[in-house]
């Protein structure tokens, strides 16, 4: 083998050592991304529904958990805004969650929903609402937060301005 054989030979090798590695370092990546989330295909809704692993929903199965989120109705809407309606879905008579349902059909919607999972999605702190998983269904998006019972900011902040306070 001339000196241009044993080049290519060392260039295959490299070659075939980086994309070995790549795959192993994504497989190990996907892995670890697995273990912290609980990933359902949501055959009712022909979605795919994605629980992070929280010690709130430890206690339920989450087909258990899908079953009732895709049995909200009006009578559960606690609020609206802009891109989408937020209800109040109640488990095992105790544990309490906000969903928010974004209904498909404009890409400023699809937009907004990726917008809130990336900003929401990695946020741990007690003062931020925590976000426990979502859904992605070709019809609706659902995000799903703790629920706050005393409702947002916003509307404290707005029944607020009519309390006069003393001089
Ligand atoms: N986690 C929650 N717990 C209790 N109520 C909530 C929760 N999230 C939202 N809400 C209620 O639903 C309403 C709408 O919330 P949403 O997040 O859709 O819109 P927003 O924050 O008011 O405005 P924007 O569309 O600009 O984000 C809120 O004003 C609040 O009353």
């Amino acid at each position: 083998m001339g000196n241009a054989g044993v080049l290519a030979f060392y260039i295959t090798i490299c070659c075939v050592a980086f994309v070995i590695s790549k795959i192993v370092v994504s497989v190990l990546l996907y892995r670890r991304w697995q273990r912290k989330h609980n990933v359902i295909q949501n055959s009712m809704s022909g979605g795919k529904m994605v629980m992070f692993r929280s010690e709130k929903l430890q206690a339920l199965t989450s087909e258990a958990f899908l079953k009732k989120t895709m049995k909200l109705t009006n009578k559960d809407i606690i609020g609206s805004g802009g891109y989408g309606t937020v209800y109040r879905l109640i488990i095992n008579d105790s544990i309490a969650f906000a969903v928010k349902r974004v209904n498909r059909g404009s890409a400023d919607r699809d937009r907004g929903f990726e917008r809130e999972l990336k900003a929401m999605g990695d946020i741990k702190h007690r003062n931020i609402v925590t976000l426990h998983g979502y859904c992605t269904a070709p019809q609706f998006n659902l995000l799903i937060y703790d629920l706050m019972p005393n409702g947002s900011l916003d509307a404290l902040l707005h029944r607020m301005k009519f309390i006069v306070l003393p001089a």
